[in-house]
């Protein structure tokens, strides 16, 4: 049971992580704008240059909106080149003009990034929303200190530094620690949260409760497999908490609509006698979007029986642009639907015109000055009060309403949601969420669900490499794991002596090498192994598995974190055993061939396909083998009837290359892409849409040299980006290009400039980790085609080489020596 220097030791910790991690972050913004011009931000994705305002409105909160496109007066497409900005990010609007001086004068000057956003008359808000020509920014003016929007005709959008989820998580863990410590708490001290049963679970004060056995469970989902359906049953019995551990296409997502259904439905055949109200969250807008998406998909009950189930989606929803019903369900629409809402629009309209006025839109379209200008932000400050308070009121109608709120871990912590508490929070892709930022959702239930694979992407952290050097102490000293600054905490407690930071035991995918990753997978599934035995009838049989139920009952306590890259699932699954959690064994989307190396060597071979995917290829595709019936049969058998190809560009001295003048850059590699792009010519032609395709690569800056080369051809359909960005999507053809070819055979990113380039790339990891994640996040292919130099790459990682040698083994293997594509 964690003792309370436990406690202190643990929320200590997470202090410490956290805030380096946003000092890393803060860092991380200012390097790049003092030390980068704005053409180089705009390569790296951090900026957009020459936008206009082409519209203000009002948005949720009395926000302004301000929308921006690019003119064709600047620009000859319309559509922003690659870029980083993604929804909720803290965005700064400035004069595109003032700022390219402004970065000339820094370079001479070395003035300051706040300097220039002084100098240049800057606005800062939140990306609402991105399309691929528009990018709206919410701007509150409570925040900036004055009311005055006077936006520039053209304009720069840059991407900051946000400390709004920092103060969230700092905040959660305040709470935490008053809930969990009293002796914390000051006397006018007020706790918005009890000490529940799920707190103490997730703390180690006390162990989880018995689990509530459901003998009949019917569910609504027939075609759920057997694991989906242990999955099901196991979260539903689970009194506090319950893990689901799918690896990539097992239908996570399917098993946690299940759950959700069984949850809000008290039917005959439901275990609920009464409906319960579910908070659904996830670690990006894209996970929460795709719940809903699947939510909405559900067919309203027979009439009569039940009421449909009423979703209401929070924040800043990211596909709101794609997807109408997503649309729909947004709290924003929703609340403009209301018949209470009428007044609130008076309210707003008027602001807006207001606005357009002071932009210079109204008669002979001349800006206000002085003291006109000044009254009528007085005006306008009043009505967004008025708004403000009008619309609380529907807000809080719609929420009141909704039995299913969804929204990311951060928007959890909204205003909106302030004083709404659920049954049961559950949170998907948790194994990429930071632990502190769970628990913004978690102090508002009373069980949570957690969905996720360990085994896949960790949270971004980039405070990594300081880290790094302060545990590589730990690795080398186990006996005296401390580092300087966990004695201090520990000298601190006397009471009694707290856990000491987690030790690399090969179950932390931080810096696990490639080969550590492998024996953690055949670790979590010995330990998968051992809950069948412990559940049925015999002894552990095998050596691992004894060794494992060994482990088991020296099973930690709650342990400070070591790194931020130690999520909640696996922090659950160290403290609680394989128990805690089920696995979801089938997987409906990789041929069996691209499905098999991961599944050996990161799920102990559990990982199976299933019978409609396990030989499905790209010439079984009806569009595709109407097309190919006309073609020469071999070209048909070689470029569409093969699952996995792989490229050797070793000996050609295809090298690669740093982008940009200086050695800060990212790489990219001309050869591959040439090569890369004769491979989608070939697929295009052989009659596959190039939204069928996807190109994946670790470096930005051949994400940058593929768009130019490709998307003239193909357009926007054709999805290019980094590992990061594309996990979880679903292509039917993927080609990796992996860069990295040199004399010196190094395959990782440079280290003295690790900052820079994971600032750049927005990589998570080594590129010596990179395969086994561009392993995970490609799904649903017929076709996988790597394009790489093997002379290099096996040099990054025993997995590397074990990848390519596996590749060697299995793959369609062609030299680009011999082959010209
Ligand atoms: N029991 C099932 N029967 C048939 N198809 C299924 C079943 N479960 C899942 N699928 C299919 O498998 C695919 C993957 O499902 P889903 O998107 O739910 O998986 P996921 O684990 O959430 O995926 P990701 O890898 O993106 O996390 C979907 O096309 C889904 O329809």
């Amino acid at each position: 049971m964690a003792s309370e220097a436990d406690l202190k030791a643990f929320i200590g910790r997470h202090r410490e992580l956290l805030s380096k991690e946003r000092n890393a972050e803060i860092e991380r913004s200012a390097l790049l704008l003092t030390n980068c011009g704005p053409k180089l931000l705009e390569q790296k994705g951090l900026a957009l240059g020459s936008l206009g305002v082409v519209g203000i409105n009002i948005g949720l909160g009395g926000k302004t909106l301000v929308e921006l496109e690019r003119p064709t007066a600047f620009h000859t497409s319309q559509s922003f080149p690659p870029h980083n900005f993604r929804p909720g990010d803290l965005a700064r609007i400035e004069d595109n003009a003032s700022s390219n001086t402004a970065a000339k004068k820094t370079a001479k000057s070395k003035k300051t990034a706040s300097a220039i956003a002084e100098s240049s008359h800057a606005t800062e808000g939140v990306v609402y929303k991105v399309s691929d020509t528009r990018i709206v920014i919410a701007v509150d003016p409570s925040d900036s200190g004055s009311d005055d929007l006077d936006l520039p005709e053209r304009c720069r959008v840059l991407k900051m530094a946000n400390s709004v989820t920092y103060d969230r998580m700092d905040k959660a863990l305040d709470q935490l620690e008053k809930i969990s410590i009293p002796s914390s708490r000051q006397s006018n001290d007020k706790c918005d949260y009890e000490l529940t049963p799920l707190i103490r679970v997730l703390l180690g004060i006390s162990p989880p409760s018995e689990k509530i056995p459901i003998t009949e469970l019917k569910f609504f989902d027939e075609s759920l497999n057997p694991s989906q359906q242990k999955a099901v049953k196991f979260a539903l019995e689970s009194q506090e908490v319950a893990c689901i551990h799918g690896p990539p296409g097992t239908g996570k997502t399917h098993t946690l609509i299940e759950i959700i259904r069984q949850l809000t439905s008290p039917s005959e055949h439901s275990i609920n006698e009464k409906q319960k109200r579910i908070l659904v969250c996830g670690a990006s807008n894209l996970s929460v979007d795709n719940i809903l998406e699947r939510l909405l998909a559900i067919p309203p009950p027979e009439k009569g029986k039940r009421t449909p189930l009423s979703a209401t989606r929070i924040g800043h929803p990211a596909r709101v642009m794609a997807n109408q019903g997503v649309l729909e369900a947004t709290l924003e629409v929703k609340a403009n639907k209301s018949d209470q809402a009428a007044l609130a629009k008076d309210v707003k309209s008027e602001i807006e015109s207001t606005l357009d006025l002071l932009a210079g839109k109204g008669k002979g379209s001349k800006k206000p000055r002085g003291s006109e200008r000044k009254k009528m932000w007085e005006e306008v400050k009043a009505l967004r009060k008025e708004y403000r308070q009008r619309e609380g009121g529907v807000v809080k109608t719609v929420l009141g309403e909704s039995q299913v709120v969804l929204a990311t871990c951060h928007s959890a912590g909204s205003r909106q949601l302030r004083d709404h508490r659920f049954d049961v929070v559950i949170i998907d892709e948790a194994t990429q969420a930071l632990e502190a930022v769970c628990w913004i959702p978690i102090f508002k239930a009373r069980k949570v669900i957690l969905a996720g694979d360990p085994m896949q992407l960790p949270p971004t952290i980039l405070s990594i490499d300081k880290q790094k050097k302060k545990t590589s102490g730990i690795a080398t000293s186990k006996k005296s794991a401390n580092t300087a600054d966990d004695q201090k905490t520990s000298q601190e407690s006397t009471a009694s002596k707290p856990q000491l930071p987690e030790e690399d035991e090969g179950t932390s995918h931080s810096d696990a090498d490639s080969e550590v990753e492998s024996i953690k997978g055949d670790d979590i599934m010995a330990q998968d192994a051992t809950i069948e035995v412990s559940q049925g009838e015999s002894r552990p049989k095998t050596k691992t598995q004894r060794k494992t139920q060994k482990k088991a009952k020296k099973r930690a306590g709650l342990r400070p974190p070591r790194t931020l890259e130690t999520t909640l699932f696996d922090r659950l699954e160290r403290m609680y055993g394989p128990d805690i959690k089920r696995l979801l064994n089938i997987q409906y989307r990789m041929h069996s061939q691209i499905c098999q190396f991961p599944s050996q060597t990161l799920y102990a071979s559990k990982l199976v396909s299933h019978e409609s995917v396990r030989s499905h290829l790209l010439k079984d595709l009806p569009a595709v083998s109407a097309f190919a019936s006309s073609e020469d049969e071999d070209t048909i058998k070689e470029t569409l009837g093969t699952p996995v190809v792989f490229y050797d560009t070793a000996g050609c001295e295809y090298f690669e290359r740093l982008d940009g003048d200086n050695d800060e850059g990212s790489r990219c590699n001309e050869n591959e892409a040439a090569v890369v792009s004769k491979w989608v010519e070939r697929l295009v032609g052989a009659g596959l849409l190039p939204s069928q395709i996807a190109l994946i690569t670790p470096y930005q800056a051949q994400v940058t040299l593929l768009a130019s080369l490709l998307r003239p051809v193909y357009g926007l359909e054709l999805e290019i980006g980094t590992v990061d960005g594309m996990q979880g999507r679903e292509k039917d053809a993927v080609i990796i290009s992996l860069v990295r070819s040199n004399d010196k055979r190094e395959v990782g990113f440079l280290k003295e400039k690790r900052r820079m380039n994971v600032a750049m790339t927005r990589a998570r990891r080594h590129l010596v980790d990179m395969p086994m994640f561009i392993l995970m996040v490609f799904t649903n292919q017929d076709l996988q085609c790597i394009v790489g130099d093997s002379s290099t790459v096996k040099h990054g990682s025993p997995y590397l080489k074990r990848w390519l040698a596996w590749l060697e083994a299995n793959a369609d293997v062609r030299f680009a020596e011999f082959d010209s594509v």
